[in-house]
């Protein structure tokens, strides 16, 4: 007989409104789904609506659908914005000191070991947006060789390099390098390998993306996966925890292709957790200042959403929520600090439950080890009962 299965979906940036302490981080003017909604006359995703997105954020037109599953909304106690607190608070790890970010580009003693070890030297060494940078120094790096290192307003070493100039191998190589020089004090969320190919001024980056993430501690997918259920990563979710706790690695294109690994691994996997991300809302749309296509490619995932549900068992419990805002309408490329989702359904769920306005991310992990069986984390309240009945 089959055992209990979570299929739980993070749509990347997607958060819905102004966190409680956003003014700390600028972004007290922040609704990426709201704002995204108003971009285009009113977002159609019936699909996410009748899970109860509608109660939550402002879609811009009038609510058209009978709400079946549970709902809420969740703040993030961690300090910070980015992909990596997001990640690790859902799963029970709060990070409660701002990770390292760079401004003014990385300091000497990180850079020289950097250049030294991968026997080149750099170009760029400051914030940058990805594509910008392309444009920028794309043509001198395919010219000498050196590649382009770069951050961002989040705690990231970004390295990127044309793949006909450093192939991938070696630039995941050079990603390892800096991830072994930026321990401690430099210890930044990630370090991001950035292949792209493409002639001058149209070049274009790869789905060979990779993050080296540090490891911040032990997490309920740690506790999952040592009990013997699978865990399945699905998009970044492996590189995100550093393969710390997930079974089962599969990386993907694209969002499309990360619903249909979502919808080919529920179709087949017997029990235990499918946990998937889904990046291009944040990196082809919200860093992107882009809050059309960011509307379109979040009604493109509702279209799918009938395949995912379809997959879905008696047993099975369908979770879906976002890691922080990318508001592609506010000033500046960087992520903001919001509300995200927290979205349940399941055939053997209650519906239409309010799960009201949750402290921590870390509810989710809170909820997923009640739910399993295995010890819980230190932080955050399971709603396993408020669903279940
Ligand atoms: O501008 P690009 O290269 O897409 O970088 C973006 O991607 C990084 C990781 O998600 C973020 O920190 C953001 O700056
Ligand atoms: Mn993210
Ligand atoms: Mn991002």
């Amino acid at each position: 007989m089959a055992g209990l299965r979570w299929i739980w979906i993070v749509l990347d940036s997607c958060g819905i409104g102004a966190a409680p302490d956003a003014d700390r981080y600028g972004d007290e003017a922040a609704n990426t789904l709201g704002h995204i909604a108003q971009a285009v006359g009113g977002l159609r995703v019936p699909h996410l609506e009748r899970l109860g997105l509608g109660c939550l954020v402002d879609l811009g037109h009038p609510a058209d659908q009978e709400v079946v599953g549970c709902y809420g909304k969740m703040r993030e106690r961690s300090v910070g914005k980015d992909t990596t607190n997001g990640h690790w608070e859902f799963v029970g790890v709060v990070l409660d000191r701002p990770l390292p970010v760079y401004p003014h580009g990385f300091p000497r003693e990180i850079i020289d070991p950097f250049e030294q070890a991968i026997g080149r030297k750099i170009l760029g060494n400051r914030p940058a947006s990805g594509t910008e940078i392309l444009k920028e120094l794309g043509e001198e790096h395919v010219r000498t060789g050196r590649p382009i290192v770069y951050t961002s307003g989040d705690s990231v070493f970004q390295i990127a390099a044309h793949e006909e100039v450093i192939p991938p191998e070696e630039l995941y190589h050079m990603c390892e390098v800096a991830r072994g020089l930026l321990q401690g004090e430099h210890g930044v969320g990630r370090v991001i390998a950035r292949p792209f190919v493409g002639q001058n001024g149209r070049y274009v980056r790869t789905d060979r993306r990779r993050d080296y993430s540090l490891r911040f501690g032990r997490t309920v997918l740690d506790e999952l996966h040592d009990a013997g259920w699978p865990v399945v990563g699905i998009g970044k979710i492996h590189d995100i925890y550093g393969g710390a706790g997930i079974g089962e690695a599969v990386h993907t294109e694209d969002n499309m292709d990360g619903v249909d690994r979502i919808v080919q691994w529920g179709r087949r996997l017997d029990q235990g957790l499918i946990y998937g991300n889904l990046v291009d809302f944040d990196s082809l749309y919200g860093h992107r200042n882009d809050p059309i296509g960011f509307a379109r490619a979040v009604e493109a995932f509702d279209r799918r959403m009938p395949e995912i549900l379809d997959a879905l068992r008696y047993d099975d419990v369908l979770i879906i929520t976002a890691d922080h805002g990318c508001d592609p309408t506010t000033p500046g490329t960087d992520h903001t600090r919001e509300w995200v989702p927290l979205l349940v359904w399941g055939p053997r769920l209650k519906t239409g439950v309010d799960l009201g306005a949750r402290d921590t991310f870390a509810d989710i992990g809170a909820t997923l080890a009640e739910a399993f069986g295995v010890p819980a984390p230190q932080v955050g309240m399971s709603f396993w009962k408020e669903v279940r009945g």
